[in-house]
């Protein structure tokens, strides 16, 4: 799920091998002590039970030697060393006999266990000794056996207990866990809204795992807030950006002084009105403007009159055209070219006289003082096959031709 150098390795199995192998020595340690105790117990039992199978003897014993009957002595003798719990038993008469019995060797277990005198049945004098030797395989079996019994119940709960503890383990921990991780992956930034959902076992509590669950969500949600926060932003940006983009293009296209188109609109926009008016076989014509005596109003009023002039000018005639079709833009100096598309000769010749009346009949106010003003127009409509240059210059002509006829003039190029 994850790359990562190091092995991955989920807490809840790191848990379960620490909590199995604390068991195991636990369980070590239990055993031992089980051990060791069984052994004590068994050794204490065992004692108890030869003093009372040597007390049950000795009267008869003491019967067998007082009337030195050894065959009789050696068969309660053969009687005691078949007990189980003996190895092996010698009775030493005072008479200086002997009677043995018994599977274990006399010099192999040390010293007896246990070691009586044998009273005369009137109890006057000893008639002899009872020497008796525990078995010690039989005291093992008695050890393993009560020891095995303990340890397997140790055992079962044992493994029991660890069953169940990783049972737990995995279902609270583990799955949860994974649940969580496998959720982080697998989340896409557009799907922020989708909750982190884990099915755990009811409970009347809050753990870790739930405070892991409500860090994640509250993530998600500053998340969002973030991303939205970021989208308005950038939509905001976006926004003065586009409105920046079409400010600079306005400046690009606009002669800072008129407010009318500049000449690069003329040199980009004019061929394709052309190529649009040819190809739908419809007229445009062209007027050019240029107002009478400029210099004479520079040099009377200042330079700063000139361009109030320049400024009128242009708003009057950006105020006659019929924008968006028709449009205006500065050619140069105090000469505007006015572009009408949709407009042959006549309509063109007939806007040109409107304007040079307009021009005519309002004079500008300049610096407190009422100027007259005065512009003169040459006129041409664009020819089948004419071009940019062609179709200025013949308009242009006709401008010359106003001017040189005295100016306050439209010439209409025939
Ligand atoms: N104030 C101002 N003057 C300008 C600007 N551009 C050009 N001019 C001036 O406009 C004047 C044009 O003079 P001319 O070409 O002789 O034209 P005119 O005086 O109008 O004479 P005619 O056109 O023959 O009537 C020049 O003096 C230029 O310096 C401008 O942006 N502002």
């Amino acid at each position: 799920m994850f790359q990562n150098r190091t092995r991955f390795r989920s807490i809840a199995a790191t848990l379960i091998q620490r909590i199995v192998l604390l068991a195991g020595a636990c369980l070590a340690a239990m055993l031992a002590l089980q051990g060791f105790l069984t052994y004590r117990e068994t050794q204490h039992r065992m004692d108890h039970a030869l003093a009372e199978i040597a007390e049950n003897s000795l009267p008869m014993l003491s019967i067998s030697l007082w009337d030195i009957e050894p065959e009789v002595v050696q068969r309660q003798v053969n009687w005691l060393a078949s007990l189980p719990e003996i190895g092996r038993v010698r009775v030493l008469a005072s008479t200086g006999q002997t009677f043995e019995a018994g599977a274990l060797a006399i010099d192999l277990p040390g010293p007896a266990l246990r070691s009586l005198e044998i009273q005369a049945p009137q109890g006057s004098k000893p008639v002899g000794r009872l020497e008796l030797w525990i078995e010690p395989g039989y005291q093992a079996a008695q050890v393993a056996h009560d020891t095995l019994g303990i340890v397997t119940g140790y055992v079962l709960f044992t493994g029991l207990l660890c069953l169940l503890v990783g049972w737990m383990l995995r279902r609270d921990l583990q799955r949860p866990m994974q649940e969580i991780a496998r959720f982080a992956a697998e989340l896409k930034p557009q799907e922020l809204s989708r909750p982190l959902k884990l099915e755990r076992p009811p409970r009347d509590h809050q753990d870790e795992i739930d405070l892991v669950t409500q860090g994640f969500t509250q993530l998600q949600s500053d998340l969002r807030s973030h991303i939205a926060n970021l989208d308005h932003l950038v939509a905001e940006r976006t926004q003065q950006l586009e409105k920046l983009i079409e400010e600079v293009h306005r400046l690009s296209i606009t002669d800072a002084l008129t407010g009318c188109f500049n000449r690069r609109v003329i040199e980009e926009r004019l061929p394709a009105e052309i190529e649009r008016a040819r190809r739908y076989g419809r007229a445009l014509s062209v007027i050019f403007a240029d107002i009478d005596h400029f210099k004479a109003i520079n040099d009377q009023l200042g330079h700063a009159a000139g361009d109030a002039v320049l400024r009128d000018v242009g708003a009057l005639l950006l105020g006659q055209v019929r924008t968006p079709v028709d449009w205006v833009a500065r050619y140069g100096g105090e000469e505007f070219l006015i572009v009408l598309p949709e407009s042959d000769l006549v309509h063109a010749s007939q806007a040109a006289h409107r304007l040079r009346e307009m021009i005519e009949a309002q004079p500008l106010h300049v610096e407190g003082r009422l100027l007259p003003l005065t512009a003169s127009f040459g006129v041409a409509q664009c020819g089948p096959d004419e071009g940019v240059a062609d179709l200025l210059a013949r308009a242009d002509a006709m401008l010359y031709h106003a001017k040189s006829e005295g100016r306050n003039r439209v010439e209409v190029s025939g």
